[in-house]
């Protein structure tokens, strides 16, 4: 991971407002992440999470703070995002799907062609490559969306809960894909998800976030070297720590939005 700040978000604050009424989706988010880091987003449900990745995405305009990405590109994309689900384009083929950003950037077909393929590969997609999505499970459209998301070679990747809607052992799988891939490229990361256990494998640091409104309460430096495997993040007595730590945290946040 490199020292310099990829992203940096400063007192950004989101209200939706409503016809009679307005909802504060989040409040003063200050936060800054560092070239080539993994942060994951925890909190409780409604508490803005995808509100801020949606704003770094550009689908939402902040209505105070600001937030900049660094971009060392004209040519690249500033971020790619990848969802829960619905992330693939129903008429378009794996392969198509995942060449999709780099031809509406109008590449050279032989770069659109050979960093599609690398990235099928790596996701174990090639033998697909022909079909379309309804021809394929769950995971397997993930990892189009993945796939399609590294192609794009964007400055940082956003994705929110990608894996939510996944087996467990599905989720397992492609988590390690992901962590290969992320540490050949060394991606700026900024990742939404309500597992802990996810967190704490695929994090260099984890943010805690307070109830509705959301704010950053607490954040958390991953303290097991990688590669990690999810034996070791189940098996390290500081991990089981940090487990109860934010397991605590969630617990709390949640009796007190009900209160
Ligand atoms: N477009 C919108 N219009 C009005 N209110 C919205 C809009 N988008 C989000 N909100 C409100 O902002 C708050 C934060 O929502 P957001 O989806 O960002 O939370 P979240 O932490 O991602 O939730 P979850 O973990 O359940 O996905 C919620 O109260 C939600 O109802």
């Amino acid at each position: 991971m490199s020292e310099s700040i990829k992203i940096s978000i400063d007192n950004v604050t989101k209200i939706f407002y409503k016809k009679h009424n307005s909802v504060t989706a989040i409040k003063d988010i200050s936060l800054q992440i560092k070239e080539g880091e993994f942060v994951c987003l925890v909190g409780p449900s409604g508490c803005g999470k995808s509100t801020l990745l949606r704003i770094l995405a550009g689908l939402e305009l902040p209505s105070s703070g600001e937030f900049t990405i660094a971009s060392e590109s004209d040519e690249r994309p500033l971020q790619s995002m990848v969802f829960q689900e619905k992330g693939v384009i129903p008429w378009l083929t794996v392969e198509e799907n995942v060449a999709f950003g780099l031809k509406m950037r109008h590449l050279p077909k032989e770069v659109i062609q050979k960093q599609t393929n690398y990235y099928l590969q790596k996701v174990g997609l090639s033998q697909f490559s022909k079909l379309y999505p309804k021809e394929l499970s769950g995971g397997m459209k993930q990892r189009i969306s993945i796939a399609r998301a590294f192609a794009n070679d964007p400055e940082i990747l956003l994705m929110d809960e990608p894996f939510a809607a996944l087996d467990e052992q599905n989720k397992f799988i492609l988590q390690e894909e992901l962590l290969s891939i992320w540490s050949e490229t060394k991606k700026t990361v900024l990742f939404i998800t309500h597992s802990i256990d996810e967190a704490l494998l695929l994090s260099d640091r984890i943010i805690l976030m307070s109830a509705h409104p959301g704010e950053i309460m607490k954040e958390i430096k991953v303290p097991i070297p990688r590669p990690r495997t999810m034996e070791q993040v189940r098996a390290n007595a500081e991990m089981a720590e940090q487990f109860l730590t934010i397991w605590n945290h969630l617990q709390s946040e949640v009796q007190r939005s009900r209160k």
